[in-house]
């Protein structure tokens, strides 16, 4: 009894020790609270319509080194009364008489501690299908318990990830649509909350009125009657755990557990061995092998996946870039390894994926993974994610993350002194570090890796990279390519109603291939000139198309357009399904629809664009994939990775927006087309204007363009910004160091070509002096051969003295709030002002005070209507 007891009460006394004071709390942020990059993510979540806030500061919950006993009781203590746990020893007191009974029911009774939402969360489901994978779930815990109870309790009891949570949702969504007779029968409200242990016996649950009435008192406060119906809850639950029958599991999963359990062992022997022997599956149990088969239909590794994952660099750990052409299957290989450094080699992993929406499509795909091996699957995109990550003992995490929060992740993990946690790092679509400051983000993450831990891998993969070398010689790394694929991809060219064949072998770059056979009445011709409909109908309803268009507004057009023409029989295909597509976008905003989806949906149509929200996006991308949508019309950022092959792709115009397309850009699109195991063919037709020909044949036969490092360009959001981090974050505080750290940067490798005039140690004096002429660093002391001089000590030459710096507090505000450095002192001059007297006699003070520089300068407003308004 006093085991389970005095752990609980253990745990308690660390909480109260190392919580933080409410001033703490709603102190200004610390550390890692506000991070870089945020603000940029923002704009990237606005994109693709994940999320639609606007913010000039953003914050992020404080800066504490969570243990797992910690989370445990996160946000308990707020409205738990102060005797609650002196009631909770009570009720063991009470209901724990049994010895047997015990570690049973002080499971349940820290799990009650949890909050709502972990009981949630861990509230598997209760149908009977289900049981199955709870008695599995439960299993393992029990299995795990021995070291549960030994360390933290923290696997058991801690956070959840939202991620994974959603996959039990899924699962229970999808057994409930099943439709069976006793599941419906079912309350699913009160179902919902409760726990895996209370999985038990229907008799052992209906319990102990009694005691709930004599112990609740009736209050009015909704506040007590919260606190009293968790106590309530908490004592049924224990009583019915108390009087429960163990549950009987089945020995087949027993086993099955078991065997996991012994072949992760061998694999981390085998793993740490370096031996030539991979075991059943890639050093990995033959368990992930089933689920690969199980979840993806993947049977076998495609053969340069083979060798990719025994090459002797990648045995060895070393870092590793691979290219190889869209569809090739680059993410099993990463995922291979990934699940070697999380289930064998024990460590945390981050993969780093360009947008929010591809993220969640991560996340939905390898939580059932996280679930059936044992580890947490973490988004840390748009607003979710948490800073520093919970810090786990038993179950390692893979972090799935945009490029901005996995900087941010980065960051925390370095200023905790945890960054030796990562075992490895993936990016997916490594190109992208040549894209502007979201590139600039992503090298300031990779080079503070490369910096700050010897033992975390990097693995970058890409369908387009061109200048391989320079990005081997940043992230020094083994490379490997092929020009996979596994279904065909056949370039074609429209122009008027002609269809070439792009040929690399002909003269110039194409050849005829047909004539389109559709007939155009004089009206159709002028509603569709380029001949859209002409070139879906070969491929829709049967097949899916895909038909990329400048402009979000061009994409809705489109979409109209080409269902005005489309012959009514499209109707008919699918009916059912599409009408239950229409009703479930309504449902998601209470009853209103999209003119234009409501007229293209019936059609197997619909556009595709950031305009959407994400439970749109998600619900219409579901439809697409399963069929019941034949025809997306979409922008470019579809293209960046969003798993939705078509059987044709048709590329509208050779734009985006108003730029003429890059060879990446192009290539990215047309590799939608082809889907493997389904299409033994895909193909790809951009459609082109007589005036823009010559263009399209430089496109189509050029190399792969270069990526360059935009560490520098982008001033205030690259360079500026890492060295203020470098600083803030203690990671290089002098002059010496911050230059040997920009000598690894992917600018430091390219810096010959990219700013010629000038040396690499005058670009780091010249920012370094630049920042701290901003006010946002000063000069600490200045270390010289001779000894330490004191820091106004005027110095003749930079090069004779190694100046250290630190981080003034417009400095950490702005590094931390992700504030432009472009601007952060005018912020503070305004803020500075707003506090000496915030005019209130009308909204101007405050509408200034909150709008955003950089939106407030995409406009120009009419200053007369503030003067009368005035
Ligand atoms: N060995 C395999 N056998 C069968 N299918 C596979 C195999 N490997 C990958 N696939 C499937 O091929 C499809 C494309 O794979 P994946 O998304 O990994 O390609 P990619 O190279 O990352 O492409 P992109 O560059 O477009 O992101 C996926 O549906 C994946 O499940």
């Amino acid at each position: 009894m006093d085991e389970g007891g005095s752990r609980i009460r253990r745990r308690v006394s660390v909480r109260k020790r190392t919580r933080p004071s409410l001033g703490s709390i709603f102190a200004a942020p610390t550390a890692a609270e506000l991070k870089p990059g945020d603000e940029k993510e923002e704009q990237e979540e606005k994109e693709m319509g994940a999320g639609r806030r606007r913010r000039k500061t953003v914050g992020v919950q404080p800066v504490e080194s969570y243990d797992s006993e910690e989370d445990m009781f996160d946000d308990y203590d707020s409205f738990a009364e102060n005797s609650f746990l002196a009631q909770l020893d009570d009720l063991e007191q009470k209901y724990m008489q049994l010895p047997e009974r015990r570690e049973h029911a002080t499971d349940v009774a820290t799990e009650d501690l949890c909050s709502d939402s972990i009981k949630h969360k861990l509230s598997v489901t209760t149908l009977d299908n289900f049981t199955e994978l709870k008695t599995d779930v439960h299993t393992k815990n029990q299995s795990e318990y021995e070291d549960v109870s030994t360390e933290s309790g923290a696997d058991l009891l801690c956070d959840v990830p939202s991620s994974q949570v959603l996959y039990f949702e899924n699962l229970q969504n999808s057994l409930n649509d099943l439709g069976d007779q006793s599941t419906k029968e079912r309350d699913w409200n009160s179902s919902s909350h409760k726990t895996v242990n209370e999985e038990l016996p229907r008799s052992s649950i209906e319990q102990p009125q009694q005691i709930d009435e004599s112990s609740s008192t009736v209050k009015t406060s909704s506040d007590v009657n919260r606190k009293k119906s968790l106590k309530d809850h908490l004592k049924s639950t224990m009583t019915g755990n108390a009087k429960a029958q163990t549950p009987i599991f089945s020995r087949t999963k027993q086993l099955k557990e078991t065997l996991l359990s012994e072949e992760i062992n061998v694999a981390k022997k085998t793993i740490e061995s370096l031996s030539d022997d991979l075991g059943p599956f890639y050093s990995l149990p033959s368990k992930v092998r089933d689920l690969y088969v199980q979840f993806k239909g993947i049977e076998k590794l495609y053969e340069w996946q083979h060798t990719c994952l025994t090459l002797n660099s990648v045995q060895e750990r070393k870092n590793l870039i691979y290219s190889l052409p869209t569809s090739g299957g680059k993410t099993l290989v990463a995922e291979i390894l990934m699940l070697q450094e999380l289930l064998c080699r024990r460590k945390d992993v981050l993969m780093i994926l360009p947008y929010v929406a591809i993220v969640q499509e991560k996340i939905s795909g390898l939580s059932s993974f996280g679930v059936e091996l044992g580890f947490f699957v973490e988004e840390y995109a748009g607003s979710k994610g948490r800073f520093p990550p919970i810090k786990r003992r038993e179950k390692k995490s893979l972090y799935i993350a945009t490029i901005e929060k996995g900087h941010s992740l980065v960051n925390s993990l370095i200023e905790t002194g945890r960054i030796g946690s990562l075992g490895l790092v993936v990016v997916d679509e490594l190109h992208m570090i040549g894209e502007g400051s979201r590139g600039a983000i992503l090298e300031m993450t990779l080079a503070k890796i490369l910096y700050t831990s010897k033992t975390t891998q990097i693995i970058g993969m890409s369908a387009t990279l061109s200048n391989v070398e320079d990005l081997q010689e940043f992230l020094q790394a083994e490379y490997y390519t092929s020009q996979f694929r596994p279904v065909e991809l056949k370039e074609y060219l429209k122009i008027n109603d002609a269809i070439y064949e792009v040929d690399s072998k002909a003269e110039n770059g194409m050849t005829f291939s047909r004539v389109l056979g559709y007939k155009y009445s004089d009206t159709l011709k002028k509603m569709d000139p380029d001949h859209l409909v002409a070139l879906v109908t070969e491929v829709i309803p049967n097949y899916s198309c895909l038909v990329f268009c400048p402009t979000k507004k061009n994409c809705e057009n489109v979409a109209e357009m080409i269902c005005k023409i489309l012959s009514k029989d499209c109707l008919k295909h699918r009916e059912k399904e599409k009408q239950e597509v229409i009703q479930n976008l309504k449902n998601l905003s209470g009853g209103s629809l999209c003119p234009v989806l409501k007229r293209t949906i019936p059609f197997g149509v619909a556009y595709h664009h950031s305009g959407l929200t994400s439970e749109e996006r998600k619900l219409l991308e579901e439809a697409y994939s399963t069929g019941v949508l034949c025809l997306f019309t979409c922008t470019s950022t579809l293209a960046a990775g969003v798993n939705l092959p078509a059987r044709r792709v048709i590329l509208r115009a050779p734009y985006v927006a108003k730029e003429f397309l890059k060879r990446n850009q192009y290539k990215q699109m047309i590799g939608r087309a082809g889907r493997a195991g389904i299409d033994s063919t895909g193909e790809s037709i951009l459609i082109l204007q007589e005036k823009d020909k010559q263009k399209v044949l430089e496109l189509i036969s050029r190399p792969l363009e270069n990526c360059y490092s935009h560490l520098v360009q982008e001033f205030t959001k690259g360079i500026q910004t890492l060295f203020l981090s470098l600083i803030g974050l203690k990671i290089a505080t002098n002059l010496d160091d911050i230059y040997h750290f920009m000598s690894g940067t992917f600018f430091g490798v390219q810096q010959k070509i990219l700013l010629k005039e000038k040396t690499l140690w005058d670009i780091t004096v010249d920012s370094l002096r630049y920042l701290t002429e901003k006010g946002l660093l000063q000069k600490d002391t200045i270390l010289t051969e001779k000894g330490l001089l004191q820091k106004d000590t005027i110095c003749k030459s930079e090069e004779e003295f190694q100046y250290s710096f630190q981080i003034t507090n417009l400095g950490r505000a702005s590094f931390k709030g992700t504030i432009d450095l472009a601007y952060c002192d005018v912020l503070y001059r305004d803020l500075k002002k707003g506090l000496e007297g915030l005019v209130l006699e009308s909204l101007l003070h405050l509408i200034y005070l909150t709008t955003p520089y950089d939106m407030a300068s995409q406009c120009d407003p009419d200053w007369m209507i503030y003067f009368r308004q005035i």
